[in-house]
């Protein structure tokens, strides 16, 4: 059965119970005082515009029922459709997928894509469902969440421990339920039902442009830098391998389980392999195509965030750099290729630290952008070759990053806040051409 859950999870009502709602409004405050849009839109953009909850009815292989709790929160659509991806894991929460469907409406306007934010999670942990389970579950998601979406209403795509093959199901089973095919309800498909050239490789190859763009600004070269990646997954294992393969020396990197750390740097292909068949990382370093294990420690993910690198890339989750552990981070250079790997008493933190933060609705709008170009061509019928994907993500991250840039250095910003400044602006501009109206109060119409 489906529950529209109130919608008003504003950060004044979760005042009580610091959230992570909460913490990310917080960006949202910070970067109005460099914006001169209406109250109207401001007060908007403080609430999720709806939220559901779900419960998912779904038959395990020994024949038992369990019901899963599944979440699909739509934040704004002022600039178009919902648009954002779908997580699976065992501490999502509403707080989370609010907050994540938050970020994805100010990476949207960020990057001028023409759609508003979304997201949705299912509470699971889906390395313990066999493959007929998972595809049960994400079926009856969309069976729940059917007349909640739609490719002009709200699109889904990956997320944290969801892939092209899942969202091939939830395609189908949404055009099942609407006895038409309806590709563009979600992006991120294989290439086989319509997915995008490029889209498994986006948002790591997008943060790869963003990094290349940065880094130069501040005289620093590939061959002199070190790296470490907390996450190896879609983002960061792809990012690790693209930073490799540029020149930089990737030191650390990371699973769930732990990391490793090897000083001389590590050969990210060889590891990848490994991770592949063997499912653990081992810190391997090839030279003349021969291989050896390299002397190496294993590190937690803590120990990981602060090491002695130049760049410091979390890929994982949010909340890993806090007031905890952020006096202790070295990096000079942070690129949030997680969502929300920072809170906002850590920014002020690093910020004293002169430590550059460059923001997730930055760095890792590259899937999204992809996502986008594949709704695109799903409405054409019409599909472009990888390079045209990779040279349109190219000149679109590039323009942006430029753009961030320009502000922070004109009004004397931090990365993060000139990024919502950015994208409050475009906000801003396209509700204030819808009107308020539909607002039912005649005290502010003019
Ligand atoms: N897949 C996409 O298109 C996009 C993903 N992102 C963000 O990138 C981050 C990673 O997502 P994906 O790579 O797609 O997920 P994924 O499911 O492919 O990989 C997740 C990785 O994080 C690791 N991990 C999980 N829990 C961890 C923990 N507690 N500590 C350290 N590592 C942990 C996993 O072992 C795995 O290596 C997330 O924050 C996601 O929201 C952002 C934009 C787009
Ligand atoms: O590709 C998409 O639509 C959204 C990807 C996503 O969930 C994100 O950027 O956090």
């Amino acid at each position: 059965m489906t529950t529209i859950v109130s919608s008003n999870n504003s950060p004044d009502t979760q005042a009580k119970s610091p959230s992570l709602f909460a913490d990310a409004s917080q960006r949202l405050e910070n970067a109005l005082q460099y914006v001169s849009i209406s109250e109207d839109a401001i007060e908007r953009l403080r609430y999720p515009r709806a939220s559901l909850a779900v419960s998912i009815p779904v038959r395990m292989d020994n024949g038992s029922l369990k019901i899963f709790t599944g979440y699909r929160v739509r934040y704004d659509d002022t600039r178009g459709p919902g648009k954002g991806g779908v997580r699976y894991h065992p501490s999502v929460t509403l707080d989370e997928v609010q907050s994540l469907a938050f970020w994805m409406t100010f990476k949207c306007a960020l990057l001028d894509l023409p759609f508003g934010g979304a997201k949705g999670g299912i509470i699971v942990n889906p390395k313990e469902l066999s493959k007929a389970e998972l595809e049960r579950l994400s079926r009856g998601y969309i069976n729940e969440i059917a007349d909640f979406i739609g490719e002009n209403v709200d699109i889904l795509a990956p997320d944290v421990y969801t892939n092209a093959t899942i969202m091939g199901w939830m395609m189908d089973r949404y055009s099942t339920i609407k006895r038409q095919i309806i590709r563009g309800v979600v992006t991120g498909k294989p290439l086989t039902l319509g997915g995008s050239k490029g889209r498994d490789t986006a948002t790591s190859t997008g943060a790869f442009y963003v990094i290349q763009s940065i880094l130069p600004k501040f005289k620093i070269n590939p061959q002199q830098t070190t790296v470490a990646i907390q996450g190896f997954g879609n983002a960061g294992a792809t990012l690790a391998e693209l930073l490799f393969q540029a020149g930089y020396k990737v030191v650390a990197v990371s699973d769930s389980k732990g990391g490793i750390y090897a000083p001389r740097g590590l050969d990210i292909p060889s590891i990848r392999q490994h991770k592949n068949s063997n499912k653990e990382i081992k810190a391997v370093y090839c030279r003349d195509s021969v291989c050896d294990i390299v002397e190496h420690q294993t590190i937690t993910n803590q120990e990981l965030l602060t090491l002695d690198v130049d760049v410091l890339i979390p890929a994982a989750l949010e909340n890993q750099i806090t007031t905890e552990n952020a006096k202790d981070v070295k990096a000079k250079y942070i690129f949030e290729v997680a969502n929300g790997p920072v809170n906002s008493a850590a920014d002020k933190i690093l910020l004293e630290q002169n430590i550059q933060v460059i923001p997730d609705i930055l760095v890792n709008a590259g899937g999204v952008t992809v996502s986008y170009f594949e709704w695109v061509q799903n409405r054409n019928g019409f599909y472009w070759t990888l390079e045209e994907v990779n040279q349109k993500l190219k000149a679109k991250m590039e323009v942006e990053t430029q753009q961030v840039w320009e502000i922070a250095q004109k009004l004397q910003l931090d990365m993060r806040t000139a990024a919502y400044v950015h994208g409050l602006n475009r906000l801003g501009e396209a509700m204030g051409a819808k009107g308020t109206r539909d607002y039912y109060s005649n005290s502010r119409d003019r």
